[in-house]
């Protein structure tokens, strides 16, 4: 007799689908063995960050058509990718003001200084403080004539634990009341995980969840994500199911190999393919 789960999808397929989705832990081990070569070509952090930042750009441009973008960077690689995608956007739409927030700054971390410089220099991006930050996501709810503004959430990527910490809460806050409330004209995007969301567990039980319009998985989607893309797993909130509609993933670093060694052998896209991302939509093709 074949095991059927809960649910009524039997067991055996529903190991096959887990696979599709990596853990913290593997999405860790995984970003290690494109930067040592490990069954693929080594690839530097700089460069997988780059190229993150760009096709999550190219991602958020073809999801939002409207020019103004501010972008929520963290303290670590996550924060780094919204600085990249940050740049990509300011440059490829010139006409776009795109603001910055980044409240642990880069530190002594060479790559994310130059990502910054770079914003500065070269691409006319303005870093803002948390004031202005909870200004613009105030007005949303309050300005009758808001124009499309779209805020990227580069806050936390796999590595995020625990209950969110200074100087990230009240922004964080904001953005969950901004996507619970009436906001007007408003775009989110989320690179990587939804920020606020535990790794494997996914959103947090209790209380308003923070849920972007778009969300942008680099590489593979991580464990959080399952219950987005496969209702058969269980009974997602409505509004985490809408989610499932606008989730992409990113980056073309997956060789066969890797795939094999990380049971991703459903992602459909691959070191060779010509497109930078393209839709998740794991199991009702
Ligand atoms: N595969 C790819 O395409 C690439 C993925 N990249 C991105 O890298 C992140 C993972 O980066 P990492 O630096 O390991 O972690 P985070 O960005 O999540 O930040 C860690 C940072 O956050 C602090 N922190 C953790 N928990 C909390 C908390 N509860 N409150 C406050 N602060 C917290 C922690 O102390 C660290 O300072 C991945 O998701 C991708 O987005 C790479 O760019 C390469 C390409």
């Amino acid at each position: 007799m074949r095991t059927r789960g809960a649910s009524g999808t039997p067991a055996r397929a529903r190991r096959a689908r887990d696979g599709a989705f990596l853990t913290s832990d593997a999405a860790r081990r995984l970003d290690e063995d494109l930067t040592a070569g490990r069954a693929c070509e080594a690839r530097s952090l700089e460069a997988l960050m780059r190229a993150a930042g760009r096709a999550a750009a190219t991602a958020t441009l073809d999801a939002f058509g409207g020019t103004d973008f501010v972008v929520l960077c963290g303290p670590g690689n996550n924060g780094g990718d919204g600085l990249a995608l940050a740049r990509e956007v300011a440059t490829r739409r010139r006409d776009a003001r795109v603001s910055v927030w980044y409240p642990k700054g880069a530190g002594t971390n060479e790559l994310y200084g130059e990502l910054v410089r770079e914003c500065r220099e070269t691409a006319n991006v303005e870093f803002v403080d948390e004031d202005a930050v909870l200004g613009m996501m105030r007005e949303r709810a309050t300005s009758a004539a808001a124009t499309p503004r779209c805020f990227v959430d580069a806050l936390f990527g796999f590595s995020f634990k625990g209950a969110v910490r200074a100087p990230f809460v009240n922004v964080l806050n904001a953005l969950v009341a901004l996507t619970n409330g009436d906001a007007r004209e408003t775009f989110t995007v989320s690179l990587d995980i939804p920020s606020g969301w535990d790794v494997d567990a996914g959103a947090p039980d209790d209380g308003d969840i923070f849920v972007p319009d778009l969300l942008v998985s680099l590489t593979a989607p991580k464990q959080c994500c399952a219950t987005l893309d496969d209702p058969a797993r269980g009974e997602p909130r409505p509004r985490v199911k809408r989610m499932a509609q606008t989730h992409v993933v990113a980056g073309t670093f997956l060789t066969d190999a890797l795939c094999e060694k990380y049971g991703l052998e459903q992602i459909p896209l691959r070191v060779d393919s010509d497109r930078e991302y393209v839709p998740l939509d794991l199991w009702r093709r």
